[in-house]
């Protein structure tokens, strides 16, 4: 767990002093992804410099597990976190392994140990070992360097894992299969994340909480869900969008809404359009367009009907949102 308390940042002093920062306080929970969002100058990045000391408070305190980073041995924080920036920072005259290298070679671990540890990052990311081991970083795609970039900032097993706009460069279709993959992986790893994004949609497909920041100030600090469903203020309301009813339903899954059906038993063999419990309300409603009903069963596994999801249970879910909005104006 990683605590902030008041951390206030202030670079310069005087005319030119820039409040990048002020009295900033949340928690990140053990395990979950943080994602720290905001336009521009919010104070995202040097949230994350703040955490593995690349930069010094102005005042406030960061805890991890407990204790004041500020009194711990800097190498010895920087060991228990990993870094994934957005320029991905690949050395170019490095092979891939030498680069996803780069921190256990620091901590002295064994030759054989590095190499093996290598080739499971390599296969962690989705990478063939044989084949990029021995590459060199412009030999790769733009999302095959991003995935290096991810495995060697977990090589070292860290607890923490800082990223910075990790898949910020990468095209939409090849960011959205990163972004899946690493969901996945973390599924798994269960790691701390921090993770800065300028981008709602990728907030809300990635944080367990989204830190909304408004200059230097922590705005909203929530679930996705509940930014989108309740946003606080009106800067929230506009920051996540007015289509913001629509992130709900490519964020909720039809579990989320699904009831008992009305008859009972199993259906086999159901004909007709359905669904299953993991679908998004996003693919639940469209199907619901497509062949204009207002109902349709979930299947099971086994394509048993194990509930129905209906347009009404759909609206109540989203109801409410746009009185909030209204609030929200005055
Ligand atoms: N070393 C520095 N010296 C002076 N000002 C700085 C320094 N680093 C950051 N700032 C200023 O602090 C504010 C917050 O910067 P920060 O990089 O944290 O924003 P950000 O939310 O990460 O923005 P972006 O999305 O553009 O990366 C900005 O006004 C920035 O210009």
């Amino acid at each position: 767990m990683i605590t902030y308390e008041s951390v206030t940042k202030t670079f310069g002093a005087g005319r030119t002093a820039v409040h990048a920062l002020r009295e900033v306080s949340f928690e990140v929970p053990e395990g979950e992804v943080v994602v720290l969002l905001g336009p521009s100058g919010c104070g995202k990045t040097t949230t994350l410099r703040l955490t593995n000391r690349l930069e010094r408070l102005t005042s406030g305190r960061i805890l991890l597990q407990g204790r004041d980073i500020g009194g711990m041995n800097a190498v010895g924080l920087r060991r228990r976190m990993g870094y994934v920036i957005q320029e991905i920072g690949l050395f170019p005259n490095q092979t891939i392994a030498r680069n996803i290298a780069q921190v256990p070679r620091l901590l002295k671990w064994p030759k054989s140990r590095i190499e093996e540890r290598v080739d499971e990052m390599l296969r962690m990311v989705n990478l063939e070992p044989g084949t990029f081991r021995d590459r060199y970083p412009a030999e790769l795609s733009g999302g095959q360097q991003q995935r290096v970039g991810v495995a060697r900032g977990l090589a070292h097993d860290p607890e923490v894992l800082l990223m910075d706009e990790p898949f910020g460069a990468v095209d939409p279709i090849n960011r959205a299969r990163i972004q899946d993959e690493f969901l996945a992986l973390q599924a798994r790893l269960k790691k701390t994340v921090l993770f800065v994004s300028h981008d709602i949609h990728e907030a809300v497909k990635m944080g367990d909480r989204v830190a909304l920041f408004r200059e230097g100030r922590l705005s909203q600090y929530d679930t996705p869900e509940a930014l989108l469903t309740r946003p606080k203020d009106r800067f929230t309301a506009e920051f996540v969008g007015a289509d913001r009813a629509l992130k709900v339903l490519g964020l909720l899954r039809v579990r989320d809404v699904m009831e008992a059906p009305d008859t009972a038993g199993p259906e086999p063999g159901e004909e007709g359009p359905s669904l299953h419990r993991e679908d998004l309300l996003r693919e639940a409603l469209s199907v619901m367009l497509l062949h204009e009903e207002t109902e349709l069963p979930v299947l099971d596994e086994e394509g048993n009907r194990e509930a129905v999801i209906t347009y009404r249970a759909i609206q109540s879910k989203l109801s409410g949102m746009a009185e909030r909005d209204g609030e929200t104006d005055r």
